[in-house]
């Protein structure tokens, strides 16, 4: 349970220096309450990925500290960060799908962390797991898909799968790194909208790692910017003014990107 006014998702001074010497995150500190979806931007090498990653140690911090509720990610030894992760679903740019299994087996594999070792092995999963795959696949519209082959799906539906996937975990928080950078635009909105629904109906919060600021402003109320390895922006996605963005990213002509917060404050002018 999350103690009272305190934040479910805390990182504290998180520090990670690959040994290459590159720092790509400095000492940063950001909460996130419980149900809240977050976007978070900045250019390429800003440790957007990083930060997401370090949560789930995917990538272990080299400082600083990653809390879950009351629980201190950071400190974990291996089967207490297993069970740890079953709490972080994470959905992936590449949707890292097993290709040669079923749509349905792919979703059920969002299990293996809850199920024993040998039942793993045989892929034999619990009849709830396969009702709720099942329900899972109806919410995101590839019910009639779920025996099709993982390699057989459009860019839009091989996500949609991965999403299935990170659900069934029943995460408390979702991390979401570039869920629509190998999609065109109109599936990019689609499959925006829908981790932004079922986050909604499900009381999740998610941290989604996005290059796309104007689909960020879109979808979500807060907005962090990173930009090396630090935090220049943390408010709502109203507040990305061209100087903002620019402190964020650098010297750029923000007009296309802005248009809509520009939009606004002639709205709110007049
Ligand atoms: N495995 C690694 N080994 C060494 N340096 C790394 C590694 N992964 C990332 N870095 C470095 O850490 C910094 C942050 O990288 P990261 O991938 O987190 O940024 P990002 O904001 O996600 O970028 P992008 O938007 O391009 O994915 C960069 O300087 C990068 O070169």
């Amino acid at each position: 349970m999350t103690g009272q006014g305190q934040a479910m998702l805390r990182l504290k001074n998180l520090v990670k220096t690959y040994k290459t010497g590159d720092q790509a995150l400095k000492a940063v500190n950001l909460e996130v309450p419980d149900g809240q979806v977050l976007a978070l931007i900045g250019p390429s090498g800003a440790g957007k990925s990083t930060m997401i990653r370090c949560i789930n140690r995917l990538v272990e911090p080299t400082g600083g500290e990653v809390w879950l509720d009351d629980l201190e990610v950071s400190k974990l030894g291996a089967g207490a960060l297993r069970r740890a992760r079953r709490q972080m679903g994470m959905i992936f740019q590449e949707y890292a799908l097993v290709e040669r299994l079923s749509v349905m087996e792919n979703v059920l594999s969002g299990r293996l962390g809850y199920v024993g070792f040998w039942r793993s092995l045989t892929r034999r999963y619990p009849q709830a797991d396969v009702d709720e795959a099942f329900r899972l696949l109806d919410r995101v519209g590839l019910l009639h898909m779920a025996d099709k082959r993982a390699d057989e799906l459009s860019g839009g539906q091989r996500q949609r799968v991965g999403i299935c996937r990170a659900l069934i975990q029943n995460p408390k928080l979702l991390l979401v790194d570039e869920p629509t950078a190998s999609l065109d635009p109109k599936t990019s909105r689609q499959i925006m909208r829908l981790i932004c629904e079922l986050c909604a109906e499900r009381g999740l919060a998610a941290i989604i790692n996005i290059h796309d600021v104007a689909l960020a402003q879109m979808f979500v109320n807060r907005v962090v910017g990173l930009r090396f390895g630090e935090i220049v922006f943390d408010g709502p996605p109203g507040g990305l003014t061209p100087d903002k963005l620019t402190e964020i990213y650098g010297e750029e002509d923000w007009e296309a990107t802005i248009q809509k917060v520009e939009d606004e404050d002639m709205e709110a002018a007049q």
